[in-house]
């Protein structure tokens, strides 16, 4: 979602500091001195973590956000998961497999909002991982970075360390169990999550992670980590402007269609119907598209049946 800037802020008394954890009903402030200390929240006062803010005694002033990733949840809710980021992770294994079109939807959040994708293949270690890597490398080189790893024994945590460390605050997605987890572990070490043991009592699905938390790494730039979730419903984007996002179709968009509202299906002189027939697009990432497209246009409909 896009911010728009007010041209006048309000100078906001207090002292300075950035949201670090989020307890649901309190927050954990880092003040600029070092100090560390918990405030007091509405549970929908909608504070996230890497929220800027301002504390006058128990009072939370918000300050004005540069990015907010948002996603619906899968009651159709809208839910903004991080502030001030400037890279999506997005953490992908072959065990467990990503849901159909949620690393597209990642990307296509990510990029709406303002913020780089990467990629992030996990579990490199366990049998199975090539052609699983090969496939991604596939579709995604050349379209955004791609970092295969190993949590468990540190292989290519070297490389991702370095692209993060530029200063980059990252967030990191992906469904329950790909290890988002273990990875933060591996490349922060000094760290101490509990992997696989956190619960949230009474609830379904049972997430092992709870709070969502900010870190600073030891080779620089900063990562959150946030609970799993399996879907990542898009929010605020028209089926107009998912191609614009669509990673593959960057090409096409250069080329431009003859309508500017082409949507990419049956209009003539559409340029990425053109890249589909002449095979630089596959027919595989096309229907991907098709489907986020049908997604989107089913929107709100969709989510007011679900429950
Ligand atoms: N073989 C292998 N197993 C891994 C790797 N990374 C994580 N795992 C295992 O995968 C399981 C899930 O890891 P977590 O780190 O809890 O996954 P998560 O994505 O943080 O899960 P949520 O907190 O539920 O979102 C655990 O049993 C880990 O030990 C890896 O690189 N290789
Ligand atoms: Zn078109």
């Amino acid at each position: 979602m896009k911010i728009k800037q007010n041209n006048s802020p309000s100078p906001s008394p207090g002292q300075k500091g950035v949201i670090v954890a989020h307890h649901g009903i309190a927050v954990d402030i880092l003040f600029a001195s070092g100090e560390r200390r918990k405030v007091k929240v509405k549970r929908r006062a909608g504070h996230v973590v890497g929220d800027n803010v301002a504390v006058q005694e128990q009072r939370l002033t918000r300050l004005p956000r540069k990015t907010q990733l948002c996603r619906r949840d899968s009651r159709g809710s809208v839910r903004i998961i991080g502030a001030n980021l400037d890279v999506l992770g997005v953490v992908i294994s072959h065990l467990p497999l990503p849901t159909p079109g949620y690393i597209d939807q990642a990307i296509v959040a990510a990029r709406e909002a303002d913020l780089t994708p990467i990629l992030v293949i996990n579990k490199k270690d366990l049998e199975g991982s090539e052609p699983f890597i090969a496939k991604i490398r596939n579709t995604y080189t050349g379209i955004v970075d791609i970092f295969a790893v190993s949590s468990s024994t540190g292989e290519g945590l070297d490389e991702l360390t370095l692209f993060l460390g530029q200063g980059f605050r990252s967030f990191f997605v992906g469904i329950t169990g790909v290890g988002k987890s273990s990875l933060l572990n591996a490349i922060c070490p000094t760290l101490d999550l509990q992997i696989g043991q956190l619960y949230e009592a009474g609830k379904r699905g049972c997430n092992t992670t709870t709070v969502s938390t900010l870190h600073s790494l030891p080779g620089g730039g900063e990562l959150v980590d946030t609970p799993g979730f399996n879907e990542f419903g898009l929010v605020d984007i028209s089926t107009e402007d998912l191609a614009g996002y669509f990673p593959g179709f960057e090409d096409a968009m250069e080329s431009r269609c003859r309508f500017r509202d082409c949507r990419h299906r049956t209009e003539p002189g559409c340029a990425v119907l053109q890249l589909v027939e002449s095979k630089k697009i596959t027919r595989e990432r096309y229907a991907t598209y098709l489907a986020i497209f049908d997604q989107l246009e089913a929107g709100e409909a969709r989510f007011k049946t679900r429950r």
